[in-house]
């Protein structure tokens, strides 16, 4: 089909299946176009949002004053009514965060330099393989892929390319030459332009962040606009990283090193106050920097220098000031903000008798109850449905189908689902609970506040050696840090209390459930082979760090359970049925 009717993450998902069949021509001719497709769309999107701020921005506001912050409202408004013109001037539909996931993260290069490979094209595998590694720089196995591509006669290394290398990629490095060779002109004409592509690509990764979100619950208005915004302004603020690694490499002070560069090509044009502006600029970030000191003091005595050459430029400002208020911003939000303070109610304090942390039980529930949740799973179950929040535990080596409560009510109401596949799912959670109360004693009332049916599907492919675990090591209600905290705040489930997996079946290979004493799991302390009917319960905090290992070959699925103490964060479907 044409690249603009078939959205990328169909294209993506005709690839890999078309790789699965050892279709190689299929493969490489979907992922290209999903590739493609992504870039357009995105771009897109992007552009959107950007122009859709920039708009808002400098339209005349309705009134003279701002009064009680109208005027950041009155913004957002108009820029919605932009968003919304952009929406139908171009056939706009989100990426959702998952697929902009696999395509940041170039996973698509990851089947792609195989098929390349098998299609005969090695060229172009050594730079799918190359493109993915400056992503990824830590995947052994695309490491030592690379190295086979490098060890073939006959492939040229000088000509292995990054697919997606942005334009201050080349820019940056002709600029570094052209100043190594004291060519000034071009050091200026390449450092300016990069830096101007540079702030372009930032900007557009930053757009992404402004997608849709789901908290999960019905927070108030503002509570509701600081979980959005926070959600975002962290996602924005991995960008930076991002766009300041050349080719795998990282280079902390990419952006304020050109204002390094143009200072001295400037000067040696004769240009003084260009080079006052952007040494000027350059200090803004390193104000102790000793060889840019000196020269602004060189500068300075300079009969042609003036006072008013010594400013910053405008943009080195705003986007100085634009990190430094952000980096504060999120620092405060980890500190003193999550999503319970957004409540604005108090965590109820409870001493609740925990005998034990965890339990496993046999046979829980019946053959034939497993076979018709697996059923339910297979027929409904929907890629990434239920992974919100940063707990995304995507491998690429495994699908994860989910369906939550939530999606079946909807399709029972919209009569894709039977009622009683919803009542078989709503009336086994009423024993798992049941059972939880009884044998955690727990004498609090308890709630349900997360029901959640899922597949991890391996995904077949010998040529990689697997590394990666199914779901990495957590604790379901903190956010497990590598010192071995837990601080209890955004994005955890913070208000998460008790956990239930109830496994469907065996018959795949790996897929253990583990507890580990440590985030690193180096001392594991149980580790449950899942079949159906086993029940494993425990208390969600750091007390119970757990994680999948890699589900290998085959099928794995569950019904995942959490309970809280806080009615506030009860499962609201689970209301509406009664
Ligand atoms: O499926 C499992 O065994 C555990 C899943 C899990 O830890 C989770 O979803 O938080
Ligand atoms: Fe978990």
């Amino acid at each position: 089909g044409n690249v603009t009717d078939v959205p990328c993450w169909e294209l993506y998902k005709r690839g890999v299946d078309a790789y699965l069949s050892d279709d190689y021509g299929g493969c490489v001719s979907n992922l290209e176009s999903a590739i493609e497709s992504y870039r357009k769309h995105a771009k897109t999107i992007q552009n959107c949002r950007l122009s859709c701020h920039q708009d808002a921005a400098n339209t005349q506001p309705l009134y003279q004053f701002d009064v009680e912050d109208l005027l950041f409202f009155e913004k957002t408004i108009k820029n919605t009514l932009c968003l919304i013109q952009c929406k139908d001037d171009i056939e706009f539909y989100n990426i959702d965060r998952e697929t902009v996931k696999i395509f940041e993260s170039r996973k698509p290069y990851e089947y792609l330099h195989i098929c390349y490979y098998q299609n005969k094209s090695p060229q172009l595998a050594a730079s799918a393989a190359f493109t993915y590694l400056v992503s990824n720089p830590n995947d052994a196995a695309m490491v030592s892929n690379f190295k086979f591509y490098s060890d073939q006669p006959d492939i040229k290394i000088i000509e292995v390319i990054n697919f997606e290398a942005k334009d201050y990629m080349y820019l940056y490095v002709h600029g570094t030459r052209a100043y190594d060779e004291k060519r000034w002109d071009e050091v200026i004409g390449n450092m300016e332009e990069s830096l101007l592509s540079y702030l372009q690509s930032e900007d557009e990764c930053r757009a992404n962040c402004e997608g849709p979100f789901d908290p999960g619950w019905y927070p108030d208005m503002i509570p509701s606009i600081a979980n959005h915004f926070a959600h975002s302004l962290r996602c924005k603020r991995k960008c930076k990283e991002a766009t300041s690694t050349l080719n795998g490499e990282k280079h902390e002070d990419l952006y304020p090193s050109h204002y390094n560069f143009l200072q001295f090509a400037y000067f040696k044009r004769g240009n003084l106050r260009a080079a006052c502006e952007a040494a000027s600029s350059y200090l803004l970030y390193f104000p102790m920097d000793e060889n840019m000191l000196y020269n602004i003091e060189y500068y300075r005595k300079l009969p042609k220098a003036k006072k008013e050459f010594f400013i910053p430029r405008r943009e080195a400002m705003t986007y100085y000031h634009r990190d430094n208020y952000e980096k504060t911003l999120l620092e405060f939000v980890f500190e003193k903000f999550n999503v319970k303070t957004a409540t604005m109610k108090k965590y109820p304090a409870l001493s609740e008798p925990k005998p034990r942390a965890r339990i496993t039980q046999e046979k829980f529930i019946s053959k034939k109850n497993c076979d018709s949740l697996l059923k339910i799973a297979m027929e409904f179950a929907v890629p990434g449905d239920g992974y919100r929040g940063n707990q995304n535990p995507h491998s690429s080596h495994e699908k994860y189908g989910g369906l939550t409560l939530r999606t079946a009510i909807k399709m029972m109401k919209e009569g894709s689902m039977n009622k009683s596949d919803v009542d078989l799912i709503v009336a086994i959670g009423d024993e798992v609970k049941q059972n939880m109360v009884e044998k955690f004693k727990v004498s609090h009332k308890l709630h349900f506040t997360y029901t959640h049916l899922v597949c991890r599907k391996a995904i077949p492919g010998g040529q990689f050696n697997r590394s990666d675990l199914s779901h990495e090591i957590h604790a379901d209600n903190c956010n497990i840090q590598e010192d071995g905290s837990c601080p209890k705040n955004w994005p955890a489930f913070t208000w998460r209390d008790y956990t239930a997996i109830l496994y469907l079946n065996s018959g795949f290979s790996g897929g253990e459930l583990f507890f580990s004493s440590d985030p690193r799991g180096d001392s594991i302390q149980d580790v449950i082979v899942p079949k159906c009917g086993s029940l494993v319960s425990f208390t969600s905090g750091q007390e119970n760090l757990h994680g999948v290992k890699a589900v290998r070959n085959g099928t794995r699925c569950a019904l995942a359970i959490w309970f809280t103490f806080d009615k506030d964060y009860g499962e609201v479907e689970r209301k509406q049925l009664l």
